[in-house]
């Protein structure tokens, strides 16, 4: 028999200022009619044990899904790290999983997947892979890892990546999954799939 897994506070990021679609809160742009996060929420919310949303702006908004809403505690808008980093801070379970307002069409089984990962390879973090594409925020990693980022952040790094060198960091490859990860960037993205 399977030990009882550990459970899981899913965070969706929605904390960038979207820039390159103009300047707007990308996870409350409607793709097919609904926002972006709502999507993302509906996928996520059956696959984990607490599910909050990471936002910096419109909290009102967000709110209106029906999870907890929390701003990055490190101002200044320096990447999806503070995002995480709030969301270590926020989460009643011991595992956090990370997925992106705008990748609308994640997988039904992405958290499975990398907790099975994780848990193989007694790794701090797990990250899903496509061929050779990384996408660093759809993580699976450990609460008490907490002190470690913030200690990174106080030191000024911001790049994903380098602070995932620091870990022990496990790749999970979603190759049979590649369109779950499509991303959502600008207005002309957003056209080819709101359709
Ligand atoms: N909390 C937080 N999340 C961020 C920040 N910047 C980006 N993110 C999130 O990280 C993920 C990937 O970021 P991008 O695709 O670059 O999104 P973005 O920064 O809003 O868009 P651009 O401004 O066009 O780069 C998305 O889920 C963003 O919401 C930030 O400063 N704080
Ligand atoms: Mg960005």
């Amino acid at each position: 028999m399977n030990a009882p897994r550990d459970k899981i506070t899913g965070v969706v990021l929605a904390g960038g200022q979207g820039r390159r679609m103009g300047g707007v809160d990308k996870g409350l742009v409607a793709l097919r009619g609904r926002p972006m996060v709502d999507w993302v929420l509906e996928r996520l919310r059956p696959q984990v044990d607490e599910l909050i949303i990471n936002a910096n702006q419109n909290a009102e908004r967000y709110a209106a899904f029906g999870h907890p809403v929390f701003g990055d505690d490190i101002g200044g808008f320096v990447g999806p790290l503070a995002g995480l980093h709030a969301g270590l801070a926020r989460a009643q379970h011991p595992l956090v999983a990370t997925a992106p307002c705008d990748s609308p069409f994640l997988s039904a089984d992405l958290v499975a997947r990398l907790y099975a990962g994780l848990a193989d390879a007694d790794a701090e973090l797990a990250v899903a892979r496509t061929f050779d594409q990384p996408h660093p925020v759809f993580c699976l990693c450990r609460r008490n890892l907490l002190p470690h980022l913030e200690a990174y952040l106080a030191g000024g790094g911001r790049k994903v990546d380098a602070w995932y060198a620091t870990l022990k960091v496990v790749e999970v490859r979603f190759d049979d999954e590649a369109d779950a990860f499509r991303n959502i960037n600008t207005r002309g993205e957003l056209q080819s799939f709101d359709r």
